[in-house]
């Protein structure tokens, strides 16, 4: 629609969190689609307003939290960018040109994805903060690589094209359209120094098994949800150690209303990032953050075939901060069984530093701090505790068989070891290792969905150490954690 509906006009001006949560809830019941650019360009200037001007009012003290008086959206501003907007996208795609056939093409997609990449601003820093939302690229012509994803749906939906939807991994973004979806196309560059992709199929992701493409199960948007990724593409921070309050309150808010409509059913990371909110501030009579993490792995495991570890490191991450160290352990522990299943491949980056952190930094922490301590509920004689660092470390370590880059070096076996001597061999002994045959043949072949090797702990079972499996001869590249358990239990 080339401009606002009247109903969206009342909304005007915005000038409180209430305002701009009705005007979201309307979108999204409405009969027709919710408007992706109208709601972006909103929530962006709330953001821009709260979080890149210097000039922020230090809030008056009367202020109290029911009262969150926003710097108000004018319906004139919001009503200029939405038509500049508009005017962008219909006046470069000339809509003669794609057919009469309602499904978006190919080429139409990588001409949208062009439209927007051609009128970025030169040079900028692609990876601050606030580059995410339509405010930001008609204000400042910069958007990071979610941001160029979502204006390419943005833009298409401006053309009337209602199968181009958003496609989201845990660390990329891509578009799917035509009949049921059938097609994907790359729009926006991802990491560092990467050639960009754009315009061709999401193909060998899928051969290659990077976690990149998360094995074919990437988060598929309706327009619902693309909402809920532009809300959780919210970013409240002010600075590395704030957060402005107000934006962080506006996307809480919004994503519980997202989350009633039953619109982040199938969204772990927003399910994460409500999770996360809620950890700083509670929301009275919703469920704790606790419940809200387990949703979002049952989420990953009801519709993504467990293949994301997000939602385990979010929840390992709550769970180490609430010093719950053993619940930790499991919830990195089930991460491990994720990325287990994948090949390690460059444009991997981001969950390899996730694991280098949890291994090399937060482990460590965790065996320091329980180290001083004598009791003896202590989790350094609880075989349970000591058979989820295996299944972790044995997850990173399969990880790297099959991948045509390594993942362990040294720096990663000294904490290791660390970690594992700190655990007595009376405890040690209580884990026995199962190793399913099948599992350890199929070394990931394509096929290969099981994992090679899962600890299992039995109750007051002692085996004598021969029990831990045969050594797979010559499985794949890199040490399994077998390897490296058996060359500790010569030296322990
Ligand atoms: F589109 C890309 F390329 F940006 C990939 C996406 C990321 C992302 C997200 N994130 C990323 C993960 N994220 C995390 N924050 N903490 C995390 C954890 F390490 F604790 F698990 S993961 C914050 C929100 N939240 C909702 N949707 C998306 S879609």
């Amino acid at each position: 629609m080339a401009g606002f509906r009247a109903v969206d006009r009342r909304h005007f001006p915005l000038d409180d969190i209430p305002s701009i949560v009705r005007l979201f809830k309307e979108q999204l019941e409405s009969s027709s689609e919710p408007d992706l650019a109208l709601l972006s360009i909103v929530v962006g200037a709330v953001e821009n307003s709260l979080t890149c001007n210097r000039s922020v009012s230090v809030q008056k003290e009367t202020d109290t939290l029911c009262e969150h008086k926003l710097p108000a959206v004018q319906y004139h501003i919001t009503e200029a960018l939405y038509s500049k907007f508009h005017a962008l996208i219909k006046g470069a795609v000339d809509l003669t040109q794609y057919s009469g056939s309602k499904y978006a093409t190919r080429e139409l997609v990588k001409k949208v994805s062009d439209v927007i990449w051609n009128s970025l601003s030169k040079s900028y820093y692609k990876d601050r903060a606030h580059l995410q939302s339509l405010y930001s690229y008609l204000t400042g012509r910069r958007l990071d690589c979610f941001g160029v994803a979502f204006a390419v749906v943005a833009g298409c939906q401006v053309l009337g094209y209602r199968d181009v939807h958003l496609a989201l991994s845990e660390d990329h973004a891509w578009v799917v359209f035509g009949e049921g979806g059938s097609q994907t196309a790359e729009v926006t560059w991802h990491g560092k120094g990467n050639e960009d992709k754009r315009g061709q199929p999401v193909g060998p992701g899928m051969g290659s098994r990077s976690w990149l493409y998360v094995n074919g199960c990437p988060v598929i948007c309706t327009r619902p949800m693309e909402v809920a990724a532009l809300v959780s593409a919210i970013n409240p921070s002010l600075s590395a150690t704030s957060d402005a309050m107000e934006v962080a309150l506006l996307q809480q808010e919004l994503l519980w209303l997202l989350y009633d409509l039953g619109h982040l059913t199938q969204y772990p990371m927003a399910i994460g990032n409500l999770s996360d909110l809620e950890e700083v501030s509670p929301t009275p009579g919703r469920p704790p953050c606790s419940t809200l993490f387990q949703e979002a792995a049952m989420s990953a495991r009801t519709y993504y075939k467990n293949q994301h570890v997000y939602p385990y490191t979010y929840q390992g991450g709550y769970f180490y901060r609430h010093k719950m160290y053993k619940e930790a352990f499991e919830s990195w522990a089930n991460a491990a069984d994720v990325i287990r299943l994948y090949n390690y491949s460059r444009d991997d980056e981001e969950i390899y530093k996730e694991f280098l952190e949890i291994a090399n930094e937060l482990i460590p922490h965790i065996m320091k701090v329980v180290s001083s301590g004598h009791s003896a509920h202590s989790i350094l004689k609880d075989p349970e505790c000591f058979a989820h660092l295996i299944r972790f470390y044995d997850g990173i370590c399969q990880w790297e068989e099959g991948s045509p880059t390594p993942v362990l070096h040294i720096g990663w076996a000294k904490p290791l070891v660390n970690t594992i001597s700190k655990f007595d061999a009376d405890v040690r002994t209580q884990v026995v290792i199962e190793c399913h045959e099948d599992e350890i043949c199929n070394n990931k072949s394509s096929s290969g969905k099981g994992t090679a090797g899962n600890t299992k702990y039995l109750n007051n079972k002692y085996l004598n150490n021969n029990n831990y499996c045969k050594m797979r001869e010559g499985g794949g590249g890199g040490n399994s954690t077998r390897d490296i358990i058996r060359s500790l239990e010569s030296r322990v």
